[in-house]
């Protein structure tokens, strides 16, 4: 079984690629010339790395001819909401492109490869008070430029299971985290700035956003063992919530972070860190993919700040 990874050196993909392993699976994955590798470096001489431009149908047609992968999982993408306010165009391009490129070589090679791509929680956006939890048929009220992209990902991969079969399944993943958390999104940030000042390396003064959004959190592991799942078990052409069922606000879990520490540090609203507009509440219903699957996350969230805190204590 040769499964292809896209993004595999970020976040997820080097997640995704030790879980592979483990189940005995061939894995290749997609870099780009720009590609950091550190989350993957352990993993050199067990995978095979090819260089692929997602965004260039000749790069991804080249790729798919050579690797001819059974599974898919596609976690390539520009993942940072406040990046595609400041490049919307860019986002949307590199997000739907990519899938697109991917697809349509798919057809072209008329391979029955199972595909798994990463959907998102944002796209549900504006909920109202009485639509939580989430489920799957929640209306979609995207509220960024990075959410209109997971949408089109998303009913992409819908259309092109409708008109040419493709076996596509959509995770709608709620907030994930976990060691190697990129130090952009919420919770790696945080950690790491308590980190830094543990090391002496920044005034003990921590800077944050807006401290009232909700949001589900899931650990990366139990998120990947769902990726999995999803293509051992899911239904062709249908969407699935990925998420914990529970959710904090971002205050509650800076408390929490704050409570691993021994350092007293103050904590400070930097209005750059704020956004045009803000999803208040994510929360979300796993129901489905638990029936069909039966997947729960099974990490506490307490383990999985305390693995992330932990892993911005190890770094140099
Ligand atoms: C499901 C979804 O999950 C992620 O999107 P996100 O929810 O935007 O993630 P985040 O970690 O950037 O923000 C979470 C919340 O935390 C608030 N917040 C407060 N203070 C800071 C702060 O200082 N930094 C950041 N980044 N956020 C802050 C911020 O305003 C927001 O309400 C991505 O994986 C995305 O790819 C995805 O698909």
């Amino acid at each position: 079984m040769k499964a292809l990874v896209t993004g595999i050196s970020g976040f997820v993909g080097s997640h995704m690629a030790e879980y592979l392993l483990r189940q005995g699976v061939e894995v290749v994955g997609t870099i780009r010339n720009r590609s950091r590798m550190e989350h993957i470096r352990h993993l050199l001489k067990d995978i095979r790395l090819v260089e692929c431009e997602l965004r260039d149908p000749f790069s991804v047609e080249t790729l798919i001819d050579d690797v001819r992968p059974d599974l898919i999982f596609h976690l390539a993408a520009q993942s940072f909401v406040p990046t595609s306010w400041n490049s919307p165009i860019d986002t949307i391009h590199n997000n739907v492109a990519g899938q697109v490129n991917i697809f349509e070589a798919i057809r072209r090679f008329g391979l029955d490869t199972k595909m798994q791509i990463a959907c998102s929680s944002e796209e549900y956006g504006h909920v109202e008070a009485n639509e939580v939890p989430i489920k799957e048929t929640n209306p979609l009220r995207p509220l960024s430029p990075y959410a209109i992209s997971k949408v089109a990902q998303d009913y992409l991969g819908y259309q092109y299971y409708k008109s040419y079969g493709l076996h596509v399944i959509r995770t709608r993943t709620f907030n994930h985290t976990g060691p190697r958390r990129g130090e952009n999104f919420v919770t790696s940030n945080f950690a790491k700035q308590i980190a830094d000042i543990e090391k002496g390396k920044k005034p003990p003064v921590l800077h944050v956003g807006n401290l009232e959004a909700k949001r589900d959190f899931t650990d990366v592991r139990d998120v990947v063992r769902a990726y999995w799942l999803a293509l051992e078990k899911g239904e062709p052409g249908e969407d699935y919530n990925i998420a914990s069922g529970t959710c904090c606000t971002i205050a509650e879990m800076l408390a929490l972070l704050l409570s691993f520490s021994k350092e007293k540090i103050e904590v400070k609203t930097d209005p750059s860190r704020l956004r045009p507009s803000d999803v208040e509440i994510l929360l979300g219903d796993y129901e489905k993919f638990h029936k069909r699957t039966g997947w729960r996350p099974e990490i506490p969230f307490e383990q999985t700040m305390r693995d992330l805190l932990d892993y911005w204590r190890a770094q140099p």
